[in-house]
């Protein structure tokens, strides 16, 4: 027989298996036994390995053995007492506590005492403080409730504090559990020392914070008890590719940022799969690694009370569920947002030409045409974002958060928005001096061109992108050489974010082109490079989306980078006399958003008017910012 694999079970699992091998859940013995909700979850490759080897050996989060559980029928085996976690010394075993405190009183607490409830606990003579402290329990965190449990016990004649793991879903099993450990002696609840005061609390509430607390464990109470929107927050966008879950999650973010003086962390499925996720393939196993690291590192945050937004596929309900639980027992609030576009939005927009490729069978496993997505039943809140404007879909999402009293973004910022300032009134930021710019403006072309003389003298490159560089960004291309004519003092270029190399300018676009007497036959896609980016002087994207693309993995090129539409509203508001170069540093300086709002919508397979609109957007943009980025003679 094979050697039995050892697995490390949730923090949950954990407080389970200490309860069956001390014996509080006795006669239950092991996990799974029928109509006990006492389980076991065990990967699927540690199944088939536990199966073949007859057992599992679970083990403590350090590796610890600390039983062995026959697989699959469940009976658990102690290997070594645990001793992880914060008061260990506080869990004893069932038979301990009868032995040590026979005799005496056992009062089951899961709230810190209030004063009332604490001069009622006197009558009760030598007092067991049981409290029941399991990971997923609701209510005051279980270091706050042994904390408050052992001030308690101090304010007491005599009392002593014994930690119960009774996780929540084990509830059915508490007066069992109770019963273990405090034998034949008396029983109380902490709810029977004083009555709970009307309202009863809401499920999920808890009733920790009623009655008075004062002294050092209304301190302990209050540092527990934060206000919703003080407390560590982890957004959640799930939805197919292509439902609009970055593009919503980037203009909370964006919200969060301009509304409130919180940090945010946004880990977007792509840009995870790019670095954390590195090297994982779109398997059912490695998708739920990949969220389960996502989960981690959110639950993580949330410890702290940060918040971060997430935007992965993540398909399966069981993994989502598993993020949830990790947020909620790390503290946080896990808020689930379903980006419910329709699988045939998502293909019709097919932004990064992936459906196409999927349903040509070059991608295996493609959410929604080979891979499941399991639609959630448990969001708090669902959006269909099909023919709807960013700004109406995200209101959706503010207005419930708002309702849940997590973040309220619904109001305008207390402040303004500045307006672009000019490069002068920036002060320190980009220098421009008789029209050149700084050199620490413009420090990732040092390489390129010796001087500031000679970078003054060469042409400025323009790269305009957009996703597959065989729509806007080749027409933004043709059309800008076509207005600049036969001047050498720019140069202009394209590429694209996602693959499709060596392709033709989409018909309907070329189409456009041809109308306005431009011929691009011999145009062929290409993708962006860091070495395309490092040699353009500025950079042009069709939509915010692609301006991000390029920042995620190239930040230091901020100061270059906007997308088309950006670039003109600066041009148009700030009323700007600087060309050339002396106006990309000075635009960088404003810092101006790029606003979705600004995107040269995607006319890919969208007909000949979509093609049309794009083309005429295109061009009243150019008109506004070819002029002003053509360099003086
Ligand atoms: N086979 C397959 N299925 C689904 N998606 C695929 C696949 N191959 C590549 N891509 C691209 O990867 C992005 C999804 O990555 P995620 O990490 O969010 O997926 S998952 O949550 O692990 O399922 C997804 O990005 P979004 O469009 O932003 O969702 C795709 O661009
Ligand atoms: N109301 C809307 N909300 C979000 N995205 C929208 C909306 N309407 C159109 N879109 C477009 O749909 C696409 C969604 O892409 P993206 O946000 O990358 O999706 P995902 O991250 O789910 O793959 C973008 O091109 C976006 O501009």
């Amino acid at each position: 027989m094979s050697t039995a694999p050892q697995h490390c079970p949730s923090p949950a699992e954990l407080d389970d298996l200490e309860l069956l091998l001390t014996g509080a859940l006795a006669p239950l013995r092991g996990f799974g036994e029928p109509g006990s909700p006492v389980t076991l979850a065990l990967p699927p490759e540690v199944d088939t390995q536990a199966r073949e080897a007859g057992a599992v050996e679970l083990v403590d989060p350090e590796g610890l053995p600390l039983a062995r559980v026959a697989w699959p029928a469940g009976v658990a085996e102690p290997l070594s007492r645990p001793d992880y976690g914060p008061f260990r010394r506080l869990h004893l075993t069932p038979a301990e506590v009868r032995e040590r405190f026979a005799g005496r009183a056992v009062l089951v607490v899961t709230g810190a005492l209030s004063d009332e409830q604490l001069e009622a606990a006197r009558d009760l003579g030598p007092l067991v403080l049981l409290a029941l402290c399991g990971h997923d329990r609701h209510g005051l965190p279980a270091t706050a409730l042994l904390r408050a449990g052992l001030v308690a016990a101090d304010l007491l004649d005599a009392a002593d504090v014994v930690a119960v793991p009774l996780t929540r879903r084990a509830d059915d099993l508490r007066d069992r559990v109770v019963q273990a450990y405090a034998g034949s002696d008396r029983v109380v609840d902490q709810s029977e020392l004083s009555p709970l005061p009307e309202p009863a609390p809401k499920p999920g509430e808890t009733y920790y914070t009623y009655g008075t607390h004062s002294g050092a464990i209304g301190a302990i109470v209050r540092a527990a008890d934060k206000a919703p929107d003080e407390r560590g927050l982890v957004l959640f966008f799930t939805g197919l590719s292509g439902s609009g879950k970055s593009t919503l999650a980037r203009a909370l973010v964006d919200r969060v940022l301009e509304h409130t003086a919180r940090t945010v962390t946004s880990l977007d499925g792509d840009v995870v799969r790019r670095n954390l996720s590195a090297g994982l393939t779109f398997s059912k196993a490695d998708r739920e690694t990949n969220i389960r690291r996502i989960g981690w590192v959110a639950a993580e945050i949330a410890r702290h009370g940060g918040l971060a937004v997430c935007s992965p596929i993540a398909p399966f309900d069981e993994t989502r569920q598993q993020v949830r639980q990790l947020v909620e027992d790390a503290g946080g609030t896990f808020f689930l947002v379903h980006v419910a576009t329709p699988l045939e939005e998502c293909e019709r927009r097919d932004r990064k030409g992936l459906y196409a490729k999927a349903r040509r069978g070059e991608i295996p496993e493609f959410t929604g045409i080979s891979s499941p997505y399991e639609e959630p039943q448990d969001a708090s809140v669902r959006v269909d974002t099909t023919g709807r404007t960013i700004e109406d879909a995200l209101d959706d999402v503010l207005q419930a958060l708002a309702a849940e009293r997590l973040l309220d973004l619904t109001a305008e910022p207390a402040v303004e928005r500045a307006r672009p300032l000019s490069v002068v009134e920036q002060g320190p930021t980009p220098v421009v001096e008789q029209g050149r710019p700084s050199p620490v403006v413009e420090q990732g072309r040092q390489a390129r061109v010796e001087t500031p003389e000679a970078e003054a003298e060469a042409p400025l490159r323009i790269l305009f992108v957009c996703t597959a560089n065989i729509c806007r960004s080749p027409y933004m291309e043709a059309a800008a050489r076509h207005h600049l004519g036969d001047t050498s003092r720019v140069v202009v270029s394209s590429a694209g974010t996602h693959g499709f190399d060596a392709k033709p300018t989409d018909a309907a676009m070329a189409a456009q082109l041809q109308a306005r007497s431009i011929d691009s036959s011999d145009f062929r896609s290409r993708a962006v490079t860091r070495e395309l980016l490092d040699e353009a002087d500025v950079v042009l994207t069709a939509e915010a989306t692609h301006r991000t693309f390029l920042l995620e993995d190239q930040p230091e090129a901020f100061r270059k980078v906007f997308t088309l539409g950006q670039l003109a509203a600066y041009v148009e508001s700030s009323g700007t006399t600087a060309r050339g170069r002396a106006l990309v540093a000075e635009a960088a300086a404003s810092r101006g958003s790029a606003s979705p709002g600004l995107d040269v919508a995607d006319p890919y397979r969208r007909g000949d008017a979509a093609a049309q609109a794009a083309a005429e957007h295109i061009d009243r943009l150019l008109a506004t910012v070819l002029p002003a980025l053509t360099p003086e003679d």
